[in-house]
């Protein structure tokens, strides 16, 4: 089996050419190690962790260092990871002064009989795993103070969500042995109260992973992909016969019409096809397969580069 790695880093609104920049930069470093991983004989499971663990580094993404702030400006992450192999998942919700939540989910998965902690509980038992406990400042940056600044001042006059929640990541893999998984990481909605969970870490919703299907992960707003179940309901699609871009348009397009949620997510099927689909203004997004790499953040600019 050809190994496929896909990922992408949320919605993004209006960005300037200068931020662009750094955010393509990002997710191409994403899909390349996720995707040197698969290369070099790891599991699907291992690429999408690396591959999230990455974006979650990057002050430029809503996840880890970097994560949007809560009402209080405070970072509380969500993150889940699943193996496609077993159906087993790991996630962890509202965990603060971790660098990688990712890690920590992929720990649940591993190392307890529960697929979900939260809070107090999740940073008791990264505690336990040696997980270094950092000070919360150091995954808040200037840009996101400024932003929940001036969210708060701005709330009277609404703006779209996809205007003002950039950044969630998440990656799809296939290995050599024909195992899927999926990993999804964010610091949530701007604003956002105390103890909210998003999507994100709920698995059916922020993603899902069956090597009888394939895997996906998705971005956008939580509450709309809460209710309809986007990454599961995107797979029904695709085990009703219908190919990746159709399943993908069908789920998005229900969210869309039903709830007025925008969003987007990626797919990889068990064969190795994969597709990037969006509602939301844009989303940066990269593929990695035989050895190219496509990338791109809006509609109708993907480009094609060699790995190296
Ligand atoms: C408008 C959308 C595409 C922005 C997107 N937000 C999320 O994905 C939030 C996450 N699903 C949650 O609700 O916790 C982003 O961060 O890029």
């Amino acid at each position: 089996m050809n190994p496929v790695v896909v990922v992408h880093g949320g919605g993004a609104g209006n960005i300037s050419k200068e931020r662009k920049e750094r955010v393509r930069q990002g997710i191409v470093k994403a899909a390349s190690e996720g995707y040197a991983v698969l290369k070099a004989g790891g599991s699907a499971v291992d690429a999408v962790e690396e591959a999230v663990a990455v974006l979650e580094d990057d002050p430029e993404f809503n996840a880890g260092h970097g994560s949007v702030l809560n009402v209080n400006g405070e970072v509380e992450m969500d993150a889940s990871i699943m193996d496609g192999k077993d159906l087993s998942t790991g996630a962890v919700s509202a965990v603060r002064c971790i660098a990688n939540p990712v890690k920590l989910a992929r720990l649940v998965m591993e190392k307890t009989p529960h697929c979900f902690l939260t809070d107090q509980g999740a940073a008791q038992f990264a505690a336990e795993m040696g997980i270094p406990e950092i000070p919360g400042e150091k995954l808040v940056t200037e840009r996101n103070k400024k932003r929940l600044e001036k969210e708060k001042h701005e709330k009277a006059a609404q703006k779209p969500d996809c205007q003002k929640n950039l950044g969630t990541v998440g990656a799809v893999a296939l290995d050599c042995k024909g195992n899927v998984a999926y990993a999804t990481s964010t610091g949530g909605t701007i604003n956002k109260l105390v103890g909210r969970v998003g999507d994100s870490p709920c698995v059916g919703s922020g993603g899902y992973a069956d090597n009888s299907i394939g895997a996906v992960s998705t971005t956008g707003h939580g509450e709309s992909i809460l209710k309809v179940n986007l990454a599961r309901l995107t797979l029904f699609h695709v085990e009703q016969g219908k190919t990746l871009e159709e399943a993908a348009d069908l789920s998005l397009g229900y969210m869309k019409s039903r709830l007025k949620g925008l969003g987007g997510l990626i797919v990889v099927s068990k064969t190795g096809d994969w597709v990037a689909k969006w509602t939301s203004a844009s989303m940066p997004w990269a593929a990695a397969k035989d050895g190219q790499l496509h990338f791109g953040i809006d509609l109708d600019d993907t480009k094609v580069t060699e790995l190296p």
